[in-house]
């Protein structure tokens, strides 16, 4: 097991071309492992930021076609990094949805790990900004915990921060780091995107890392940005704010049972009864 892990996210405004995300990740990745990053960790659908599902069909590619994903291995293995693509639009072999798949890949190339997003974002928010994910996007059925020279490495994406049993899950199984790879909305950032993150972090004394969009795409979508590299104290190691860039940290393994120590809330949890009408729970007095 190794004892510190320095990670780099990348932040990016996301396009409508595969290539043109290459070219724009490529260099950011490079800058982080010059920085001495171990692991770099990409957003949500760093290949393709495509509304218009006609557009983004013609641009979709299967895992063995897919122009970032054969990139991004050459990268891990020419610079000897892991590298976390966050997610990919990825075309599946059968059924005609799409799936938003996040890819672990070791420093020798390979994949290590793959995870489907379980939660789709189908939502209508305030400002008659609505999105139905599950119109495209076939979701996930497989929670995932990759092994890694640091421990348990347990892949969310996105919206999935939303549904805190899953990481509860994950950290029982074993997650001593939680990530959260995003192209989060602005409003629904400004209003949940830390809190929500740092709960994850503390209430299962995780880090969590979570590299995201930012900015203005050309699909119209606007991002909210805020990549975190978050300890499992709930504090914030990194931000890297509302613009394109890479944030990096030093995590202390030995700091999750550290904290863990001090405040065992995964040991402490108890089996109980589920809730009742109360009504029920009355008569039954
Ligand atoms: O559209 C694609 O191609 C890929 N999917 C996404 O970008 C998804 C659905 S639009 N975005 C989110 O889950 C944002 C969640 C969010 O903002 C929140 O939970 O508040």
């Amino acid at each position: 097991m190794t004892d510190t892990l320095r990670v780099a996210c990348v932040q990016i405004t996301g396009k409508p071309r595969v290539e043109d995300n290459i070219a724009l990740i490529d260099p950011m990745i490079r800058e982080a492992a010059a920085k001495g990053a171990d692991l770099v960790c990409l957003p949500e659908i760093c290949n393709l930021v495509q509304k218009n599902r006609e557009e983004q069909q013609k641009q979709v590619r299967t895992e063995a076609e897919d122009p970032a994903l054969a990139a991004f291995r050459a990268l891990a293995k020419e610079l000897g990094i892991w590298i976390h693509a966050g997610s990919l639009a990825i075309r599946p072999e059968e059924g005609d949805r799409l799936a938003n798949r996040g890819f672990l890949i070791a420093p020798d190339g390979t994949i290590r790990a793959k995870y489907d997003k379980i939660h789709m974002f189908d939502v209508d928010l305030e400002n008659a900004e609505s999105y139905r994910e599950s119109f495209s996007y076939r979701p996930g059925e497989h929670a995932v915990l990759a092994e890694t020279p640091w421990g348990g490495y347990g892949m969310g994406v996105c919206y999935d921060v939303r549904f805190p049993a899953l990481f509860r899950d994950l950290a029982g199984a074993g997650a001593k780091v939680l990530t959260m790879p995003a192209c989060f909305t602005q409003p629904t950032g400004k209003a949940h995107w830390h809190v929500l993150l740092r709960a994850r972090a503390i209430e299962n004394g995780c880090f969590v890392i979570a590299a995201a969009q930012c900015g203005e795409h050309e699909d119209g979508r606007k991002t909210y940005g805020h990549s975190l590299i978050i300890d499992p104290w709930g504090e914030v190691l990194a931000d890297a704010g509302p613009d394109q860039g890479i944030i990096l940290a030093d995590l202390d393994m030995a700091r999750v049972d550290e904290v863990r120590g001090m405040v065992p809330s995964l040991k402490n949890g108890r089996d109980y009864a589920p809730p009742v009408p109360l009504d029920l729970a009355q008569a039954g007095e």
